[in-house]
């Protein structure tokens, strides 16, 4: 019998034996993607300068109160700012000075009057509409000020993100290293997807829906290919994969039949521990986690939906560094009753539908060996371990995928 532990039990085993946190700063295109492995803070105001965001003339607002096309005011033409250049120009009452968009304001002028409002006549400018304090400039600072918190550890880098980074120079990004993740399928029943299977034969999914999912979330995957049930050739591909990855993952032998090797082949490297045989969840029962080397090796049940599911809970975490925020939900209704009496928590493939103001959730029924009921559905749901099932009508929180 396996030894059934609960989904904290094993997160917390996870957290306490494995240190994934090696950082490394990259460049700013390099860091698309990546996890901030830091607090980011602002060295600087953003923008450093006061600026205008229009083509036009900077102004004291007050001189331009109750101007109007009829009765226009008249300022006096101070100067004019050129673009890229700093000015120390010191705006008087009753003038104004000339700033293109993104100019810096000079001393003094609060706002800016757009020039289709303006008339330039020699000396002197009319300006037909009055300006608010404010109006058409941007101050230092307002975007980012120095000190200011950017980014938390964490944080998953965005094209906007890096354009923030690109605005104050920080031009060397502190990310978590990507981990490399080897991968192999065991079953002497495998085929690539290359291949006609035989009479017993199917193709492998695992090695590549595992693959594409390391992939998603920012890892480097080493796939290792089909390997036979059989303890030697196992052994030697496992030892050679410790030698280049920081996490390994094994799909399917986890299990309880004779030729699931997979648990013997873990145990039989040098200090190698068990940490974990078998979770209380549906599915994926059949979990393994060894520490070998300081490396988790993960042994994965066979099944495509209970594969896919276990990395979710317990491998993605990892890849991702705890990303923040990674998981979208959204709630919905239950559109029928199902029911979920096995004692484990249950995560249940959903396909939501639009009905009014709200979705409706149809759980997806299928086999753990039925890859397509996830690609049927739009998330999952959570359903702790001793609850009975779900009624229809009962609001969900769907993870979307
Ligand atoms: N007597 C028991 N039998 C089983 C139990 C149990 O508790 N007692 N648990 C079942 C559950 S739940 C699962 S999940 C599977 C897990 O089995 P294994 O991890 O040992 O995996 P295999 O036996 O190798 O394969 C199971 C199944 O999945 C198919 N498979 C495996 N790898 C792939 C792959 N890469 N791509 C596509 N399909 C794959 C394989 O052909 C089998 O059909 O055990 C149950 N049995
Ligand atoms: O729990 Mo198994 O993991 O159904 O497929």
């Amino acid at each position: 019998m396996l030894e059934v532990l609960r989904t904290s039990e094993v997160i917390d085993i996870i957290n306490n034996e494995f240190r994934y946190d090696e950082a490394e700063e990259v460049g700013l295109l390099e860091s698309l993607g990546r996890i901030v492995s830091r607090e980011i803070i602002s060295p600087e105001d953003l923008p450093p300068f006061s600026r205008s965001t229009v083509d036009g003339y900077a102004v004291f607002a007050a001189d331009t109160f109750g101007s109007s096309e009829a009765l226009p005011s008249y300022l006096t033409i101070q100067g004019e700012v050129r673009m890229g250049e700093a000015t120390d120009i010191k705006l008087e009452r009753y003038h104004t000075v000339y700033v293109p968009t993104g100019g810096m304001l000079p001393e003094g002028a609060d706002s800016v009057v757009m020039i289709e409002y303006t008339e330039r006549l020699g000396k002197e400018v009319t300006v037909a509409r009055p300006v608010a304090p404010g109006e058409n400039i941007i101050s230092r600072g307002d975007d980012v000020k120095r000190g200011d918190l950017l980014f938390t550890k964490g944080h998953r880098i965005r094209p906007q993100d890096v354009g923030v980074l690109a605005a104050l120079g920080i031009i060397k990004v502190p990310v978590f290293k990507k981990l490399r993740v080897g991968i192999l399928s065991t079953g002497d029943e495998l085929v690539s997807p290359g291949e006609n299977p035989g009479p017993g034969e199917v193709r492998d999914i695992n090695l590549y829906s595992l693959a594409a999912s390391v992939v998603k979330d920012g890892g480097t995957p080493e796939v290792y290919g089909i390997v036979k049930d059989d303890f030697k050739s196992l052994r030697k591909v496992l030892s050679d994969m410790l030698l280049d990855n920081d996490i390994v993952l094994i799909s399917g032998g986890s299990s309880v039949g004779v030729r699931d090797m997979t648990e013997r082949v873990m145990g039989s490297f040098d200090g190698s521990r068990m940490l974990v045989h078998g979770v209380s969840v549906k599915p994926g029962k059949p979990t393994l986690l060894a520490c070998i080397d300081g490396k988790a090796v993960f042994g994965l049940p066979g099944h495509p939906v209970s594969a896919l599911t276990i990395y979710g809970l317990f491998v993605r975490p990892i890849i991702s560094h705890g990303e923040l925020d990674s998981d979208v939900y959204v709630t919905a209704r239950m559109a029928e009753n199902y029911s979920s009496n096995h004692g484990r928590e249950e995560y249940l493939p959903v396909r939501l539908e639009e009905d009014g103001n709200e979705y409706l959730a149809y759980p997806v029924y299928g086999e753990s060996g039925l890859i397509t009921s996830l690609t049927r559905a739009h998330g999952v749901v959570r359903i702790e371990a001793g609850r009975e099932g779900l009624n229809r009508g009962q609001v969900v929180k769907v993870r979307l995928y």
